[in-house]
């Protein structure tokens, strides 16, 4: 995927991707890929058929842990209907093996000979993990060591990775890293001006997040100006409720604004995104509070919901909209996340020299006219604006925004994360029998 030299643990990861080929390939019917992404407090999952990447099923559970968790499964295959569960779903444990029973009604349970791998989004992966990569104890371990440095994600993905490992024992599990598309980030971008010595012995560098998001959009939208990857320069803002802008040049991700921590860059629906550190060590020392309760405000209580009392971005726009009292607090909030996101489109642009688009992806960014609107607002003199009439359209598939005198695209381009780990832990497990590879 990055194209350089395999890591120590790239090189042991695949001579067990090796093993678990040779447990699969004696089944060629085995074309079926089932895709976790479990979040704090949620899963989402897809199961695809590879021979033509279709889904089978698609499904989300919500709330995990609280007293109004959900479970949303929706089978595609002939005649299959939308079901809902709302009954408590107390772990990851216990919604996955919801999610499996879902499964199985329809008849695509997880002991099916037809299944082929799982894949598993994991968040964190650290600097060793360049590559899609098959799980085993050390792979668990190493996932494990990273908690600290992703306390929302890693321990779900964990839990993701255990459970489906105790349904289907045999099966081979593929993590696909978060952080893998950032680790061509040059030195200049990645590390953080701080001691080298502290930095080194803590790890403490800028890994950077939604890789497998920043990777997908971007060679979607070089597939949308009808280039290849490998020619095009391209500023994608994935703008969900975790929040990251990345610039890629020619394919590869040379800076993005997540760091050690998917808590830097953007504001987001729950996160602050940068701030001034020493903010962290007066709220310490001024306001007596402990470094877990900065962290779950910096975390939980900060970004959109901090500023305004709501974290979702059409409930902001219903404010807004409505206008009267309610509408100020959400008009500052939304304000200071269009700021923030024009500041990082401004630097990457500096970063990149060239650019050839900019890619709105993710719920905010694929859904959201007036942020796209407001974060291009005034850019004409760099190339950049958006057509008002193209941005109000509503459509599934990348799209252009840009008017046609514009000297840079403006695209949406939809991201499609679990298509994305579905095709990389296919490849991995079954290369010969890949129909697209990795493409
Ligand atoms: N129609 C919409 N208009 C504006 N914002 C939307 C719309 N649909 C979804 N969103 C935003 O997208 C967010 C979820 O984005 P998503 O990429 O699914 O996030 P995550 O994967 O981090 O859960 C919601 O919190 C909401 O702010
Ligand atoms: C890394 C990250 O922020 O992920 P998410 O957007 O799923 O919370
Ligand atoms: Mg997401």
């Amino acid at each position: 995927m990055t194209g350089r030299a395999p890591s120590r643990r790239t090189d042991s990861t695949l001579s067990s991707a090796q093993e678990s080929t040779s447990s699969v390939s004696d089944n060629r019917a085995a074309t079926r890929v089932l895709v976790l992404n479990s979040g704090s407090s949620s899963v989402k999952y897809q199961l695809l058929d590879m021979t033509d990447g279709s889904r089978l099923a698609v499904g989300l559970v919500e709330r995990i842990g609280e007293e109004t968790s959900r479970l949303v499964h929706t089978p595609l295959t002939d005649g299959g209907e939308k079901r809902e569960r709302t009954a408590p779903i107390a772990d990851h444990d216990a919604a996955l093996k919801a999610v499996a029973e879902e499964l199985a009604a329809d008849g695509l349970g997880l002991d099916s000979p037809e299944l082929a791998v799982i894949g598993h989004r994991v968040v964190h992966g650290g600097k060793h993990f360049t590559e899609p990569t098959v799980i085993d104890d050390a792979v668990l371990a190493e996932i494990e060591r990273l908690i600290p440095v992703a306390p929302l994600h890693n321990p779900a993905n964990l839990t993701g990775i255990r459970t489906a490992q105790a349904l289907r024992p045999d099966l081979p599990q593929v993590a696909v890293f978060d952080t893998a598309f950032h680790t061509t980030m040059p030195e200049s971008a990645s590390r953080y001006a701080i001691d080298v010595k502290t930095a080194d012995e803590h790890r403490i560098r800028r890994y950077g997040f939604h890789g497998t998001s920043h990777a997908y959009v971007s060679r979607e939208t070089a597939k949308l100006l009808g280039k290849a990857p490998s020619e095009v320069n391209v500023i994608v803002l994935h703008l969900g409720n975790g929040a990251s802008a990345s610039a890629v040049r020619g394919g590869r991700c040379v800076d993005t604004s997540m760091g050690l921590t998917p808590l830097e860059g953007l504001v987001m629906g729950t996160r602050s995104g940068d701030l001034d550190p020493a903010v962290i060590f007066h709220l310490m020392r001024v306001g007596g509070m402990s470094a877990d309760e900065i962290d779950a405000l910096l975390n939980k209580k900060s970004g959109l919901i901090g500023l305004c009392g709501d974290n979702d971005m059409r409930e902001i726009r219903r404010r807004i909209d409505e206008g009267g009292e309610d509408a100020a607090q959400a008009q500052l909030a939304f304000d200071i996340y269009i700021h923030r996101l024009k500041k990082y489109i401004g630097a990457y642009y500096a970063v990149l020299g060239k650019v050839d688009a900019v890619a709105f992806t993710a719920g905010v960014g694929e859904n959201a006219a007036p942020v796209r609107e407001a974060a291009v607002a005034g850019l004409e003199e760099l190339g950049l604006a958006v057509d008002g009439e193209l941005n109000a359209v509503r459509a599934d598939g990348p799209r252009l925004i840009s008017p046609e005198y514009a000297r840079v695209a403006v695209a949406v381009v939809p991201t499609d994360e679990e298509l994305e780990i579905a095709r990389q832990s296919y490849a991995l497990v079954a290369p010969a029998r890949t129909e697209n590879g990795n493409a």
